[in-house]
């Protein structure tokens, strides 16, 4: 049988919390063709333009509130995730992370190094499908493999936003939250600009179409992330017994001035505020480890603009992390992977 290795890719983050590391960062990031999907020259100039000179001073800060001793909150709890990952298997498994350290190309040469190794299975770290996430880490590994001429094949494992065993690992670990008194549990999701959702549309006349789309049935659901994120929503509220008044789905992280995904986690957490809520609960299923979005944004930047607007409590519930079910369901499914 031809042996497999598996690698494990996250989004990344910069080396450390100053300025300049920031800034590295964010034009690693930016600059990628699926985040800001316009041509090389337009990009150039409005990250250049509009985000190098103002973005990294208040990322940087933004990302001193959650730095750790042993560094960013996400890579951390990523190479715990393997760990644990490396305990249920046999497999070569690796980390890496699509902009910053640790990097793809030094993990999939040193996978690929191996003579045994004729098949790398390719495992984003995302529950759903985006072309800011799961497409470009697709696009890079294959850069990889075939600017170095890698003598290995490459399978991406699928997404696995409505798969039962994630949803009942996401509903277990949120249960000590989801057992105290709270008056609305908000979804917040990471959020994308319309236009990357249309372009991935492969009927070109569904998605975003009409306010419904995404209840309706359609072949475009394999790329739609709103599809894709209510259907994570309902089936957790669904598993955790939750009834329909009691939870809102929202988008959080805007960045610049097109349309984004709506309603906006902020607004909505006002509006609950308003609405006499006074215990939130916020859970972030679009992030499988903790981070900047989920610890700063949610966790310090919200709570506070709850608080403002009246209400006593926001508990933010942790994203899986290394849970052992999540870890035992992930190296389940680097050994027998789920079917696209
Ligand atoms: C056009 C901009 C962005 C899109 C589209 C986008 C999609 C997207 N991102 C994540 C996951 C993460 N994003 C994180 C940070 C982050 N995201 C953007 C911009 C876009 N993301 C920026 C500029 C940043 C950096 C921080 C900041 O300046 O605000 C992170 C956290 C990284 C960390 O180090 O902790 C994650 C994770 C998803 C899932 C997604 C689309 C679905
Ligand atoms: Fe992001
Ligand atoms: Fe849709």
């Amino acid at each position: 049988m031809e042996a497999k290795a598996a690698l494990l890719v996250n989004l990344g983050s910069p080396d450390s919390p100053t300025e300049e590391d920031v800034r590295r960062y964010l034009n690693e990031f930016l600059m990628d063709k699926n985040v800001i999907d316009l041509p090389w020259p337009l990009r150039r100039l409005i990250v250049s333009l509009f985000v190098l000179p103002k973005r990294p001073a208040q990322s940087a800060k933004a990302y001193s509130s959650v730095w750790t001793d042993e560094g960013s909150p996400l890579v951390t709890i990523c190479y715990r995730l393997l760990e644990q990952v490396r305990q249920y298997t046999d497999m070569p498994v690796e980390l890496a992370m699509r902009y910053g350290r640790p990097d793809m190309e030094s993990a999939i040469v040193k996978l690929a190094g191996n003579p045994e190794i004729k098949e790398l299975l390719l495992f984003p770290l995302y529950p759903h499908y985006a072309m800011s996430t799961v497409k470009t880490v697709i696009d890079k590994a294959q850069a990889i493999i075939s600017d170095n001429q890698l003598p290995i094949s490459l399978n991406v494992h699928p997404i696995f936003y409505d798969h039962d065993d994630y949803i009942g690992a996401l509903v277990n670990s949120a249960r000590p939250w989801l057992e105290k008194d709270y008056d609305h549990l908000i979804f917040s999701y990471h959020g994308v600009p319309e236009r990357h959702i249309s372009k991935d549309d492969p009927t070109r006349s569904h998605c975003l179409k009409s306010d419904d789309c995404c209840h309706k049935p359609s072949h475009a659901h394999h790329t739609c992330y709103r599809h894709q994120i209510y259907r994570t929503s309902a089936s957790f509220v669904e598993k955790a017994n939750i009834p329909v008044d009691k939870y809102s789905v929202a988008f959080q992280s805007k960045l610049g001035r097109d349309k984004w995904l709506e309603p906006s986690t902020l607004d909505t957490i006002r509006q609950q505020a308003k609405q006499g809520a006074k215990k939130l609960l916020v859970i972030c299923p679009a992030f499988v480890a903790d981070c900047l979005e989920t610890l700063e944004e949610i966790g310090m930047e919200a709570r506070e603009e709850f608080i403002k607007a009246g209400g006593e409590s926001l508990e933010l519930i942790p994203c899986l992390n290394d849970n052992p079910e999540w870890a035992k369901l992930l190296s389940r499914w680097l050994e027998e992977p789920l079917k696209a």
